[in-house]
């Protein structure tokens, strides 16, 4: 039996409570957090408890997911703004630029000590790697979503965005870049991936969460090393348009022809390659006539969970100019080449933003 144990505690005799005076020291002051608001399943609603894949997503305000949750008065002072009601995988760049500059005007008010975003699970991954790249605050930011609308039977969402707040409010949060809580766990935004759908444990990173949140305590084992927030060269007050970066996908029998319409009129391509970030025979010279017509080539690979692109194996990027993604899914490798080439830049330089975000 540990010394914890619940039997243990009843054995041990409880101190008595001091009595309330007038000198006693005031309640601390709790976190002040502020929800913004996008859409998504954690804002659906389906036509009965059953319903936990067919419902509506972006249905329910955010006024109204706040009051149905009374604990968040409990870690937080809680308020929301409705930023966009819509499903995330209709997010567009001018939504993305709209959202950062949300998250980065509270990020000034003094009276904002975290920011929570609730979000359409499906895109989640590329608005937080966005936000970590361009926000530039130590305060936390936190993105979540649910895989289950607030109708269905076990919906998560009431307890990831409880799990939210609480980390959006933790001053052990603070510094570590954009974060995802969902089921149970703290994620890196620029990790971490939506890996399986249906399932409540949806997010997934290569590298494993950062930490835990328990009963509305957080619990951390891991902070992120890439630069973030704070430490980027890119910043969201200084951004007015993102380039057009379009991804082209690779697979058995591939024509040349989606590639090349793919990298139309781009700045730069990602192509989500097979395995190491292979590219068909074919498809190199649309990407080497693309490279000399000043489209930046990026590789990544489709590999779900672990793609890892190195430079020279698969491709002798160094003779084609071309860049590797390093570890970054093809959407994520898009937000980063948007946010890159938000001016011109040599295929070096783009090598080197990529190994250090
Ligand atoms: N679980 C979800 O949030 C998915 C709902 C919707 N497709 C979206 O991404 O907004």
């Amino acid at each position: 039996q540990t010394p914890n144990a619940p039997t243990a505690a009843a054995a041990t005799p409880v101190a008595p409570v001091a009595p309330a005076t007038a000198a006693a020291p005031a309640a601390k002051a709790l976190p002040r957090v502020v929800v913004l608001a996008t859409g998504g399943t954690i804002a659906g609603a389906g036509a009965s408890a059953a319903n936990s894949a067919t419902y509506a997503a972006a249905k329910v305000p955010v006024d109204k997911l706040i009051a149905g949750l009374p604990e968040l008065g409990q870690i937080a002072s809680v308020r929301g703004e409705q930023v966009l009601q819509i499903a995330s995988e209709s997010f567009t760049n001018q939504d993305l630029l709209t959202l950062a500059r949300k998250v980065s005007a509270l990020a000034k008010q003094p009276d904002v000590d975290g920011i929570v975003v609730t979000h359409g699970t499906d895109t989640l991954e590329e608005t937080a790697y966005f936000l970590n790249l361009t926000v530039h605050t130590d305060k936390p930011i936190v993105v979540v979503g649910s895989m289950r609308p607030g109708t269905a039977l076990s919906a998560d969402g009431a307890l990831n965005l409880y799990d939210a707040v609480a980390t959006a409010g933790s001053q052990d949060a603070k510094g570590k870049g954009v974060l995802v809580t969902m089921n149970d766990e703290i994620q890196s935004g620029r990790d971490v991936a939506k890996a399986v759908n249906i399932k409540t444990e949806a997010f997934k990173s290569p590298w494993g969460p950062l930490g835990m949140i328990v009963e509305g305590k957080n619990y951390w084992f891991r902070a992120p090393v890439k630069r973030h927030t704070v430490q980027s060269e890119f910043d969201i007050e200084r951004i007015t348009e993102l380039p057009k970066v379009e991804i082209a996908y690779g697979y058995g029998n591939v024509p040349a022809e989606l590639v090349e319409a793919a990298g139309k009129g781009a700045t730069a391509i990602v192509h989500a390659g097979t395995g190491n970030g292979s590219v068909a025979n074919r498809v190199v010279p649309t990407l080497q006539k693309l490279r000399s017509g000043g489209v930046q080539v990026i590789r990544s690979s489709r590999v779900n969970q672990g793609g890892f692109v190195l430079r020279n194996a698969e491709q002798p990027d160094d003779k084609y100019d071309w860049v590797v993604a390093h570890d970054l899914n093809p959407q994520k490798a898009r937000i980063l080449a948007m946010v890159a080439l938000t001016q011109p830049r040599t295929a070096q330089d783009l090598q080197r933003i990529f190994w250090e975000y």
